[in-house]
């Protein structure tokens, strides 16, 4: 690069502290989550420079008690949420005319923050919120979200260095517009890192957004706001809205400055929004941008030729970290015969090691609790399912309770039916179904693993055959946008595995990329003539 043109700080993965016992960060970080448990949190609404409490509020409780409440979060109606666009489009111009480098300092000083004095609070809120036990939430919520700050300064430097070449008298340039008009940022729950990122990304290349978090992961997102804050965003470029979705699409979605959606969440949600955003197409100034990240139902399968303890891991911690609330989780596995009775006895020998699913504040505990009642139960209903189906049984987990928290056990089903439903259907638990196949039936269960789903976000392969690996990643090549081999389907890292998947599962432009940056841009070519012409005859008139 050079060349009268800012180098940004090289961006490096922020190191995975271990918070071993004693280690002063495991200290800090169990100081906080009590600080969070004894007090009460007020969310308000960030609308421009406002910190709106509309009085119309929702409790939020850790999904591992959920009887105790750690605070409110304020929601919005219509008129605040037209009055978030106005906020919006007052904001726009001062921000995209800043200069690159400005707006690159802002977030950059925002990984800063994460990476210092926040990171016990941002992974104390995650545990707390998302009930992540402390490694998930280090991963995510400090390390991740660090890494897209970082890495996307990069990848925006890099966007501005791309410049066509010019000619003799001739000068070209290419401007990297934000786009015209506002951002509609609609985030998951179950990482605070992406809840940071969707905002962050449209903002950092000149666009205002409106950001409206999972009412599951507010509590987190508060913490994100106040880091954006102080690292010195101002007002009115990131937006945070909570409240009933359905109405706070409906506004945004009709309002003719909607420019783009950056989504991350189901898949039924997701098309439900693009279908919305097509009958509004009429009235939008500029063609909006979508990108949306959604579902998975994410295979495991192994050779015969495969490491029985390697696969055994792969399976346990693809499927049950985070409680396999990942979309990138572990929930449908291929088994050979000739092994897969010693992989299921690994499997469930490191199971009955778990303690029972517990609070992330006993940083023992591997599996904590689901998000909410409505995944608890649905979750149930499947367990249940599965243990009165003819062509499934329960080999180990099974149980359940929401007394106290969202607990369901790690599950395994084994299935004789490879299209049974949870095989095919996203469950987003920590249930995992297994089928095994006869050997000499490899390449034609490749077939089936690419058959079965709609989706294709993650998938992994564990051979020690070299030609069976090559076989599978040919056969797989369109059902994992994110294809591991040897290694478990879940944990891409920002700047080395960007993330997404197509069919069912995303648009597949890969958060964490320049290509995802890009979709936030609208370039402007100028051209400038240096000896303007004034004669209208060509050389060949004579
Ligand atoms: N592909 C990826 O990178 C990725 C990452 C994380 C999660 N996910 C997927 O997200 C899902 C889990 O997250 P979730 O439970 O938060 O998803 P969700 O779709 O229930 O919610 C996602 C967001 O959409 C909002 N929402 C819900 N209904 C809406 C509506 N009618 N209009 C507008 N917004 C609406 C929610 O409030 C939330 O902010 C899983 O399917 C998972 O696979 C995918
Ligand atoms: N990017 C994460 C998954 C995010 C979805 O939940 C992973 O690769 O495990």
């Amino acid at each position: 690069m050079g060349k009268g043109f800012f180098q940004v700080p090289t961006a490096y993965n922020e190191p995975v502290k271990s918070y071993a016992p004693g280690t002063p960060e495991r200290d800090e970080v169990l100081k906080q989550y009590k600080v969070y448990y004894k007090g009460k949190v007020e969310v308000p609404l960030y609308i421009g420079s406002e910190e709106v409490k509309t009085g119309n509020t929702k409790p939020m409780s850790p999904p591992h008690e959920h009887k105790h409440v750690v605070g409110h979060y304020h929601t919005a109606d219509k008129k605040l949420v037209e009055k978030t666009i106005a906020n919006c489009l007052e904001s726009r111009r001062a921000w995209a005319n800043l200069p690159w480098e400005q707006r690159a300092a802002v977030f950059l000083k925002a990984a800063e923050l994460i990476a210092g004095p926040y990171r016990a609070k941002i992974n104390a809120a995650t545990m707390m919120a998302q009930s992540k036990t402390i490694h998930q939430a280090e991963i995510d919520a400090a390390c991740e979200l660090i890494d897209f700050l970082r890495f996307n300064v990069e990848f925006m430097s890099q966007i501005y260095g791309e410049q066509p070449e010019s000619s003799e008298g001739i000068w070209n340039r290419v401007e990297y517009r934000p786009l015209e008009g506002f951002i509609y940022a609609i985030t998951p729950f179950n990482f605070t890192a992406i809840a940071g990122n969707l905002p962050a990304s449209a903002a950092m290349m000149g666009n205002v957004v409106v950001w409206k978090p999972s009412d599951s992961q507010v509590f987190s997102a508060k913490v994100i706001m106040d880091v954006f804050k102080e690292a010195g965003l101002p007002d009115g470029v990131i937006n945070m809205v909570m409240g009933d979705p359905v109405m706070i699409s409906e506004t945004l979605l009709t309002s003719p400055d909607f420019a783009g959606l950056h989504f991350t969440g189901s898949t039924y949600v997701f098309k439900e929004l693009w279908k919305q955003i097509g009958n509004n197409i009429h009235s939008y100034k500029t063609y909006p941008r979508i990108v949306g990240e959604t579902g998975g139902k994410d295979f495991i399968i192994a050779h015969p030729s495969a490491k029985p303890k390697q696969v055994a891991t792969a399976i346990v911690r693809g499927a049950f970290e985070l409680q396999g609330q990942k979309c990138s989780a572990a929930s449908r596995v291929y088994l050979p015969k000739s092994v897969a009775n010693e992989i299921l006895d690994l499997v469930k020998a490191d199971l009955a090691s778990f303690n029972k699913p517990g609070s992330p504040e006993d940083m023992s505990n591997f599996v904590t609790a689901v998000i909410h009642e409505a995944s608890f139960d649905k979750l149930a209903k499947y367990i249940d399912q599965a243990k009165t189906d003819k062509d499934a049984e329960i080999i180990a987990g099974g149980g359940y309770d929401k007394s106290v928290g969202y607990f369901v056990e790690p599950t395994v089903i084994l299935t004789t039916n490879p299209k049974y439903e949870t095989m095919c259907t996203e469950l987003f638990g920590p249930v995992v179904t297994v089928y095994i196949y006869e050997d000499q039936d490899w390449s034609e269960t490749l077939k089936l693993v690419d058959s079965t789903s709609e989706y294709a976000l993650t998938g992994a392969v564990l051979s020690t055959d070299r030609y069976a690996i090559e076989e599978a990643t040919k056969a797989l090549q369109d059902c994992a946008g994110n294809f591991y081999i040897n290694d478990k389907p879940t944990g891409a890292v920002v700047g080395q595995q960007p993330f997404g998947g197509a069919r069912a599962s995303g648009t597949n432009d890969k958060a964490g990329s320049a290509q995802n940056l890009l979709r936030w841009v609208s370039p402007r070519l100028i051209k400038e003539t240096f000896v303007t012409p004034e004669d209208y005859r060509y050389p060949f008139l004579g």
